[in-house]
């Protein structure tokens, strides 16, 4: 079966009531480019259908906005989380647990992301601990993984990667609900993205890893996105690679060339 292709739009801290509703408002107008595989603008997601063709679109707000998005947002676009924390309900001043997300319709959750892990000093187990109370949960983590420059010129990106994944692979068995973003840190927000090869490369390295840790279906079926500085102009070459099946976009995710991206023939 058919990987199905799959682009987030990561918000990050960016926007405002207005900003955000006018993103809505482009994104419930959106017209799709019928060489995706259907035709007319209700064809973004449909859970109740079987397709392979059709693009998996989510988007992720920041929390303050998750509700409003939720609430104006045509049906069939998923809406995301930025983080999630790993306890229950109770005295953790500031965070969001699983189920405040599922009670506000959110489904998907971003966790690892290298903002965070960098700047908020996250760790991978803390990070492991987070996918799997999302997961235990019912929502849908796409899970980020990235090397900095240094780390790749060091040779060390797939060393850097996998020892992410594995943390995960610690506590997390069933990979059904989970989409990797592989984000070279020193892509992100650069406007120097990752070459058509670098990319695969790496997914290629993942997919091979999935294998041989997790198992080989998970191989076969996750979900192995990337992120760093996509645009409509880059982003159909990466499309075409075997093993990268969508994006995780930043910055363009704020402008109309996301549909572009979402749109892209591959
Ligand atoms: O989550 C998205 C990535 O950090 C990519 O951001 P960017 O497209 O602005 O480089």
């Amino acid at each position: 079966m058919a990987r199905r292709f799959f682009v987030g739009g990561n918000f990050k801290m960016n926007g405002s009531v207005k900003a955000i509703t006018d993103i809505i408002n482009g994104l419930n107008n959106a017209q799709l480019d019928p060489n995706v595989g259907m035709s007319g603008a209700d064809c973004f997601v449909d859970h109740n259908r079987e397709s392979d063709t059709v693009t998996e679109v989510v988007v992720a707000p920041s929390a303050l906005y998750l509700m409003l998005t939720r609430e104006h947002l045509r049906q069939g676009i998923e809406v995301a989380a930025q983080n999630v924390f790993d306890r229950p309900n109770g005295a953790f001043t500031g965070e969001i647990s699983v189920s405040q997300l599922k009670d506000a319709g959110i489904t998907w959750t971003i966790l690892g992301h290298s903002e965070r892990r960098v700047i908020l000093q996250e760790e991978s187990t803390l990070i492991a601990r987070k996918t799997e109370a999302a997961l235990n949960g019912g929502i849908g983590v796409i899970l980020c993984v990235g090397e900095s420059l240094e780390q790749r010129e060091a040779n060390k990106t797939i060393e850097v990667v996998t020892a992410q994944l594995a943390a995960v692979a610690e506590r997390v068995k069933d990979w059904s609900k989970i989409v990797i973003a592989y984000e070279p840190i020193w892509a992100i927000g650069t406007g120097k993205v990752a070459t058509t090869q670098q990319a695969q490369e790496v997914h290629y390295e993942i997919r091979k890893w999935l294998a041989s840790t997790v198992s080989q279906e998970a191989s076969e079926n996750t979900r192995i996105i990337y992120g760093g500085s996509v645009t409509d102009k880059n982003c159909r070459d990466l499309a075409t690679q075997p093993d990268i099946d969508g994006f995780l976009v930043g910055g363009a995710s704020l402008k109309p060339a996301f549909f572009d991206i979402v749109n892209v023939k591959r």
